[in-house]
């Protein structure tokens, strides 16, 4: 596997169909974030939580969705206490148990029930029926703070390939309120190009422990940082 940031894809892959092509490179680089150091892990998160906490529309939300870290993905849960402390309520992605791969944001207390979902991550337990009434819609939310497996400098994103947040948030193409959409990494999740998929949802930003891309909406984009 070559070590290079960005991650350059192997040649080798050229000839493979590009879901194929998708997987391995989702494995690949699943596979760089879990061998971070829990020193390096602890680093890129403050460095990450920092760089968020100046953003204004991190500033500004007042209705907040975040997950909790898997599968060595860079940890965002420094920002729950901020969160808290300035009046900003914090919501976490539910797997929905009838619809196809779509995802609920139920507020997150510190009394909230949790239980693991079939991937084994932590989520509000949905099946007690106060906790039910604190699911808010999609288009409800101010900003949501999106895990990715992989993106690149155009703003192209990977996620982990059920398309959940793709499918949650698929109504923000069109008019009407809709939530900021930041996704979050570690730097070294950072791929030469990402070949792009027609229901990829566009982000506003992509901020890794390193910088901030803003992709731009007609294709072209920038990235500030060190
Ligand atoms: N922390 C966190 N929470 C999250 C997400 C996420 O990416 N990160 N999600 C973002 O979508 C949703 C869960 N999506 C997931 C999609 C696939 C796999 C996964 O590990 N798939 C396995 C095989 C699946 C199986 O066991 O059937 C794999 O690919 O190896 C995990 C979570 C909701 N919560
Ligand atoms: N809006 C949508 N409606 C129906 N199917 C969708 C939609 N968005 C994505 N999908 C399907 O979801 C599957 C996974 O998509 P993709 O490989 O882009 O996942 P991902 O972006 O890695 O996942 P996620 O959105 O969970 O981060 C694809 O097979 C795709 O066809």
């Amino acid at each position: 596997m070559p070590d290079s940031i960005p991650f350059d894809i192997p040649a080798e892959w050229a000839d493979m169909p590009e879901m194929a092509r998708r997987q391995a490179l989702r494995r690949a680089l699943r596979k760089r974030r879990r061998t971070l150091s829990a020193t390096r892990q602890r680093e890129a998160s403050l460095k990450l939580c920092r760089r968020l906490r100046q953003l204004p529309e991190v500033r500004r939300a007042r209705r907040i969705a975040l997950y909790l870290p898997n599968d060595g993905e860079i940890d965002i849960t420094p920002l729950i206490a901020w969160c808290r402390r300035r009046g900003a309520r914090v919501y976490l992605p539910v797997l929905q148990p009838l619809t196809h791969n779509r995802l609920w944001f139920v507020h997150y207390q510190v009394s909230t029930p949790m239980v693991r979902n079939r991937f084994g991550i932590s989520e509000p337990d949905t099946r007690h029926g106060a906790h039910r009434a604190r699911r808010l819609p999609a288009w409800a939310l101010d900003l949501v703070l999106l895990p990715l497996v992989g993106f690149d400098d155009a703003g192209r994103r990977l996620g982990m390939g059920g398309g959940f947040y793709d499918r949650s948030f698929a109504f923000t193409r069109g008019s009407g309120p809709r939530p900021h959409l930041i996704g979050v990494a570690h730097e070294i999740q950072q791929v030469r190009a990402l070949p792009t998929a027609s229901w990829d949802v566009p982000l506003d930003a992509i901020v890794s422990d390193t910088g901030t891309i803003r992709p731009r909406k007609a294709g072209r984009s920038y990235k500030t940082g060190e």
